[in-house]
């Protein structure tokens, strides 16, 4: 990424973030590679961002893209990095994430190569990571009954009905369970989670999600499934080998459904859900602590992340 230019001028309103085997987005124009140092460190990867043809009004739209795990997969779900990366995507005029997830499906008519956009999720990580901006010194409780956004959900499952028959299956709703892992699942805790109603399972919407709602970002997940864990009698128990070899068999499908949904986000019928304006200023009514009783440090931070807005 050497040769690209290490700024960019414009906002840059939507984010991927690729997971597991989606670790670029070939076919977009790479036009500048951002290494952005955040009050939370650095983010798992440089920003990239592409310029995104809308195939409606042949504008030009900028997306940011993010690899979750490290450009080289080397940083596994429990150490990513995630308030850096909600952070960093922030500070470039992010409101909209679209994120990546190769998942575990718990449910028979869930198959794999499937793809599921989840309505909600059942927290499994185990406290180890980071997950909140509020703390040490500033405290905030922010909503989340439904930890996706439904606006940007309504537009990604219109562009997944679109390209089915063409080789895509969608699954409109499900319930997401985020694992802490590196580890797959025992048996019984896999089927312990299918009598919980879970769906689809991974390691890597948590504390993402959470994150980004705290940002007032508008954040919908899109999974695509590649096993049935290892509760499904008839099949072989989830491997690495097995998830990476259906995401890369699906890869082109896979780009093919986030294409579609830049494409829609991109119309000018979209732009108050991509600038999240349902979700502006939401914030404030979840501080507890006065600004007053902030202390240097806190205050820092939270300009960092929200610069004009609480002044
Ligand atoms: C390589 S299998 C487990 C790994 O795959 C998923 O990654 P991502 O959500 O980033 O696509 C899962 O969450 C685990 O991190
Ligand atoms: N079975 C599984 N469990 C957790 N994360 C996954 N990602 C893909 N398959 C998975």
């Amino acid at each position: 990424m050497a040769d690209l230019p290490s700024e960019y001028k414009d906002h840059v309103r939507i984010a991927v973030i690729g997971g597991t085997g989606l670790q670029d987005l070939p076919g977009f124009t790479k036009v500048a590679s951002l290494e952005i140092e955040t009050p939370w460190g650095k983010p798992s990867s440089p920003v990239t961002i592409l310029h995104h043809q809308c195939s409606v009004s042949g504008k030009d739209v900028p997306v940011a893209f993010l690899s979750r795990h490290g450009t080289h997969h080397q940083i596994a779900p429990h150490e990513v990095p995630n308030r850096a990366n909600i952070a960093a995507l922030r500070s470039i005029g992010v409101r909209t994430v679209i994120a990546f997830s190769a998942v575990g499906s718990l449910q028979e008519p869930i198959k794999p190569r499937d793809f599921v956009v989840p309505d909600q999720i059942i927290d499994r990580t185990k406290g180890i990571r980071p997950f909140t901006f509020f703390e040490s010194g500033v405290v905030a409780h922010v909503p989340f009954g439904d930890p996706f956004d439904e606006n940007v959900a309504k537009v990604v499952r219109a562009c997944g009905h679109s390209l089915e028959g063409d080789g895509v299956t969608l699954h409109d709703r499900g319930t997401l369970i985020c694992m802490e892992g590196p580890q797959f699942s025992t048996r019984a805790e896999s089927n312990m989670y299918r009598s919980f109603g879970g769906s689809v399972i991974n390691m890597s919407a948590l504390p993402e999600a959470k994150l980004a709602r705290e940002a007032e970002l508008a954040y919908q997940m899109i999974c695509m499934s590649t096993d049935y864990d290892c509760w499904h009698e008839a099949t072989a128990d989830v491997t690495v080998e097995m998830v990476m070899g259906n995401m890369k068999a699906n890869a082109v499908n896979a780009r093919r459904f986030v294409g579609a949904v830049l494409d829609a986000l991109a119309l000018d019928a979209h732009a108050d859900t991509v600038n999240a304006k349902h979700l502006a200023g939401g914030v404030k009514f979840g501080v507890s602590t006065p600004q007053s009783a902030w202390g240097e440090d806190a205050k820092k931070r939270m300009q960092w992340l929200f610069p004009g807005y609480f002044d």
